[in-house]
């Protein structure tokens, strides 16, 4: 049988989402609560074997035979109890991983469809929290919780049958303390709900911090902060114990309560059982069955108690991955319109990151023709970034339309868009795996030879091959590390491969050794050689070289033409380009820094 990969729709939320859930796996699941109940009405028949065996020694004489029989019954049910447990525990625990298999695989897709913008509503602890922990609720709610619930169900109700049956007033006695027990479960599940709601809050909270802590570890220790007065995380744990501490006052007594009356029904059965047997009202049979059972019976209610509180937390994560599998995902289009041309045209664009918050970008205007380098420039927080970002669609523009070859982005087929546009952006990602794996994102048939290529053009090759396993040394987290300046040359060879006729570049603002930056600059050269480029300028060669700049100020276009107009008009331009200059013959000493050539430095 496949695994699921697709479900119908979504769950829907509540307890029908858990049930749409195990009917993904509805075989595998029915036949797992099936063997759990049959296990659990196995293990009840030592009970009836040891009532019977009493009979059998205290018989004049003792019927020696049955009580070797009886053994062997014992045994025998035992073993296949042990059995059944197994299929039991096998089959939850392969529909439990093909349901978690499904809604991962759902999740991720989702998460590679959804816009940016899903992401910046959420904070990355409260993605985790959903992710991993609701997500390995289901695991657990379905391999075990549920076949157990089941059980916990189907055989007390046939055990009590049983029992009154075989005496009808120590039955009643065996269940006598139910009434307070299910009382005390009342108390200890009171706003269980709701409490856990609020626990998965500080838990998101929690985790959210942590993960800034670990992030800013740099910044923690550079500045000696300790944990402590680390506020967020230090107050989020406060907060966790306080929930801890308060959820076993409100709901401890009734834990507690419960706890004890369960396995009170032998304070009811002994006496009556006593009195009963004395006067010839029971028999010896029936009296050790009733010890050894009755408590049994009452004991199945914890069980259920512990998977009913695991549903409402179960339900509660599964609503949570039901919001993430109901997001909108970035809008696609089907066809086949491709872009007449490599020129990219912003039209009148406004945006703003958070549909509440103030516009980054007003009206924004301009051409940057094929085939030719455009530099947009303009002070920090100007949005230059943030235009970049709108061409694959990154973001969305809320007014205005962004244009590849004459056509709406938005009209073009997502697949068409991106292949046609590479980006290179100063924060470079490497992904867990080889040099060979991450270069390969650019394109995944690439042969070795062609990523030689393209990384001897980027001037990466020699620093690669002198990492310890070369092609095949592992990078990313748990890999080797490289400096800014590698990263920025294995992501230019990434695009090289990829030969895509655009090409997006957020230039590096500064970098450590003027070598390093020699070789990203002639990196940089072949990669934009004969390509049409959009790039956030921070150098005076790649702004003095440009074909076109656009001067960018509080998410304006201030003005745009070729250095040398807007060096004779544009006060701002101007100022940047100053500043520029002081720069670089403050950082490279004058010597080294020659204007390009035809350009006049202004100081
Ligand atoms: N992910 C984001 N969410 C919300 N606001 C953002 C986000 N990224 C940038 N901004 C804001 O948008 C504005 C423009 O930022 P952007 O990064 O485009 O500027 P920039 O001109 O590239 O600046 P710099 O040269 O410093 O990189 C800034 O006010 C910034 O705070």
């Amino acid at each position: 049988m496949s695994v699921v990969e697709e479900s119908p729709s979504h769950p829907p939320p509540g307890l029908r989402g858990l049930v749409s859930l195990l009917g993904l796996q509805g075989p595998l699941v029915g036949l797992a609560a099936l063997s759990s109940t049959v296990a659990a009405a196995l293990g009840l028949v030592p009970f009836f074997v040891v009532a019977r065996m009493a009979t059998a020694i205290y018989a004049e004489p003792p019927k020696l035979d049955e009580v070797r029989t009886l053994a062997l019954v014992a045994v025998g049910a035992l073993v296949l109890r042990y059995l059944f447990v197994a299929g039991a525990t096998m089959a939850a625990h392969i529909a439990a991983f093909r349901i978690l298999h499904a809604l991962r695989l759902r999740i991720a897709r989702k998460l590679g469809a959804v816009p940016l913008s899903f992401f910046s509503r959420r904070s990355t602890g409260s993605l985790k929290t959903t992710l991993m922990d609701d997500v390995n609720q289901i695991e657990s709610f379905v391999a075990h919780n549920f076949p157990d619930a089941v059980a916990a169900m189907v055989v007390p109700l046939a055990t009590a049958v049983a029992l009154l049956w075989e005496d009808w007033r120590m039955a009643l006695a065996s269940i006598a303390v139910a009434p307070l027990a299910v009382g005390a479960m009342a108390l200890a599940m009171r706003d269980v709900g709701k409490a856990h709601a609020r626990w998965n809050e500080i838990q998101q909270r929690m985790n959210a911090s942590l993960l800034e802590y670990f992030r800013g570890i740099k910044v923690i220790k550079t500045f000696g902060l300790s944990a402590a007065r680390f506020g967020d995380l230090s107050r989020s744990i406060e907060e966790g114990l306080a929930w801890m501490e308060g959820f076993m006052r409100t709901n401890g007594r009734g834990y507690g309560a419960f706890g004890a009356l369960i396995g009170s029904s032998l304070v009811v059965l002994v006496p009556l059982g006593g009195w009963l047997y004395v006067r010839g009202g029971l028999s010896l049979e029936s009296l050790v069955l009733f010890l050894v059972l009755g408590p049994q019976l009452l004991m199945s209610l914890m069980r259920l108690m512990f998977a009913w509180g695991n549903v409402e937390r179960v339900t509660a994560g599964n609503e949570r991955i039901h919001d993430i599998l109901l997001a909108p995902d970035l809008e696609d289009v089907a066809g086949t319109e491709s872009p007449r041309h490599d020129g990219i045209s912003f039209r009148e664009v406004d945006f703003r990151y958070d549909s509440a918050g103030k516009d980054v970008l007003h009206r924004v205007t301009f051409d940057a023709p094929a085939g030719k380098v455009t530099a947009l420039v303009g002070p920090s927080g100007a949005g230059k970034s943030t235009l970049v970002k709108l061409v694959p669609r990154l973001w969305e523009a809320h007014g205005g339309t962004v244009e590849l070859g004459g056509v709406d982005v938005r009209k073009l087929p997502l697949d068409t868009l991106l292949s046609r546009v590479s980006m290179v952006f100063q924060d470079v990602f490497l992904f867990h795996g080889s040099v060979r794996d991450n270069l390969r994102l650019g394109r995944a048939e690439a042969t070795d030879a062609e990523l030689e290529a393209a990384c001897r053009a980027a001037r990466a090759h020699d620093f690669i091959l002198g990492l310890p396993q070369g092609y095949d040394t592992m990078l990313g987290e748990r890999g080797a590390r490289l400096s800014g300046g590698e990263k920025q040359r294995l992501s230019i060879a990434r695009a090289l491969l990829k030969a895509a006729p655009v090409l997006l570049l957020d230039e590096a603002t500064a970098f450590a050794d003027p070598e390093n930056e020699a070789r990203i600059q002639e990196a940089l050269s072949e990669l934009c050689e004969g390509r049409t480029v959009v790039v956030v300028a921070h150098r005076l060669s790649t702004i003095a070289t440009a074909d076109h700049i656009v001067v960018l100020d509080g998410g304006r276009v201030q003005d745009q033409g070729p250095h040398e107009v807007l060096l004779s008009r544009c006060a701002l331009y101007q100022r940047l380009w100053a500043s520029h200059s002081d720069a670089r013959d403050w950082s490279l000493g004058g010597a080294e820094a020659e204007a390009p050539r035809g350009v006049e430095v202004a100081s």
